[in-house]
């Protein structure tokens, strides 16, 4: 999959063809952000910001899936964003949320030697019933987008497409590797992408000052009500260094494992080839030899002075790092950079500033590390989900 899609969607340049797709859902995102503004009872708190972000970027993955297959026959988006979702989108949602939901118990299904299934079932069980009816839902989809995709071939069109007609077309992988991927793809890319949003739309509304900053940056370099394109993110640096920033203090992935090839010897350890390696991102991330005041939010830190001062920091590495590294990592910062420009760019001067509803839960240190996070999961849900934007009525 990775050799298929290596040219597709590993450098920011391949992945520039989508901003136009990206741009129709963020648009719909914004409608969305007004229709739910007033229909608030105060006329402009916006709840489950989170939960708006998931459907923005599983709308947003969605049609990159497809992107380009847009012109075959049939075509239309999920739906995320509307007012009344349509049913086959929110049976997805739903088997999604399901995955998400089982994810803990079901995780420690394949830790269960299977002598001893029959006596704790429950576990595989649900492991097999949500993964089940994940597959399930992504062979429709694909079927249909194949049907599609073999209609136009027969009649001797072009079939110029996005990842999955690319998959398809390459021959390379077997109809079942598709499904696969494309489940695969998607569950790796929806979350993932929505929690580092509302992360960092969490970390401006806590520091107005950054907030400006940005807005200032997005207004003087691309204009106010400018609809940008990838070619514009290098003009904003500040966008790129937040999320960079976002990432280092919110790594959506705690840890991430490696086995040694061979034997290797670091900082004096010897460590055995075939070592079962964890690196753990919140450590690493907050160590102060690595960042400087490390625990503050500090966008600026990223920022390049000069082409020779780069600023990669392996203190940081939330995509991974070499060949298994994040695949959906260019897409994943596209559709986050445009995003944060739009609503930036969009609103007007004082309409950037997203507020905080304060509350006795705000004034809680949500705690940087790994471990805080897991076992205070369902309250910051319930503190992101207090955020809310803060706009002017929108001009015509
Ligand atoms: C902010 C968003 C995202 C973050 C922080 C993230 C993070 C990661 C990390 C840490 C890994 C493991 C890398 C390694 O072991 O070195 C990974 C793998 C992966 N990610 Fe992402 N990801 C994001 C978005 C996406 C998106 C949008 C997609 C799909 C379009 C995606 C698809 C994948 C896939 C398929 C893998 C497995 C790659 C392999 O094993 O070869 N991710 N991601």
């Amino acid at each position: 999959m990775r050799r298929v899609l290596r040219q597709r969607i590993l450098k920011p340049r391949d992945v520039a063809i989508f901003s136009g797709e990206i741009n129709q859902v963020i648009a719909d995102l914004i409608k969305r952000i007004y229709i739910l503004r007033s229909q608030a009872e105060d006329g402009e708190t916006v709840t489950s910001i989170n939960d708006l972000f998931f459907k923005y970027s599983m709308e947003g993955l969605n049609s990159l899936s497809r992107a380009g297959v847009a012109t075959i026959l049939y075509e239309s988006r999920l739906g995320c964003l509307e007012n009344s979702v349509p049913q086959l989108t929110v049976d997805y949602i739903e088997a999604l949320g399901l995955m998400f939901s089982m994810f803990k118990t079901s995780m420690y299904a394949g830790a269960i030697p299977r002598w001893l299934r029959p006596f704790v079932p429950k576990p595989w069980r649900e492991f097999c019933r949500s993964w089940d009816g994940l597959f399930k839902f992504s062979q429709i989809h694909v079927d249909n987008k194949l049907r599609d995709i073999q209609c136009h071939m027969d009649r001797g069109e072009t079939v110029r497409g996005g990842l999955l007609s690319c998959l398809f077309l390459s021959q390379e992988l077997t109809l079942e590797e598709i499904y696969a991927n494309m489940t695969e793809m998607l569950l790796a890319g929806v979350d993932t992408t929505s929690f580092t949003l509302s992360w960092a739309v969490y970390l401006l509304a806590r520091h107005p000052e950054v907030q400006q900053t940005v807005y200032r940056e997005i207004v003087k370099n691309l204009g106010e009500r400018h609809v940008p394109t990838a070619a514009d993110v290098p003009k904003v640096p500040l966008v790129r260094a937040l999320l960079k920033e976002t990432l280092r203090l919110f790594p959506v992935l705690p840890g991430n494992g490696r086995v040694t090839q061979e034997d290797l010897v670091v900082g004096g350890y010897l460590i055995p080839k075939g070592t079962q390696l964890a690196l753990c991102h919140y450590a690493t991330s907050y160590e102060d030899e690595n960042f400087p005041r490390a625990k503050e939010f500090r966008p600026e830190r990223w920022l390049r002075k000069g082409s020779l001062d780069r600023v990669d920091n392996f203190g940081s590495i939330p995509f991974g790092f070499g060949v298994r590294s994040c695949i959906g990592r260019r897409i994943a910062e596209l559709e986050i950079h445009l995003v944060v420009i739009q609503v930036g760019a969009w609103v007007r001067t004082l309409a950037f500033r997203l507020g905080l509803v304060y509350g006795a839960l705000l004034d809680q240190d949500l705690g940087g590390r790994g471990d805080v996070i897991w076992k205070t999961q369902k309250q910051e849900l319930h503190v992101k989900s207090l955020l809310y934007f803060k706009m002017p009525p929108p001009t015509q």
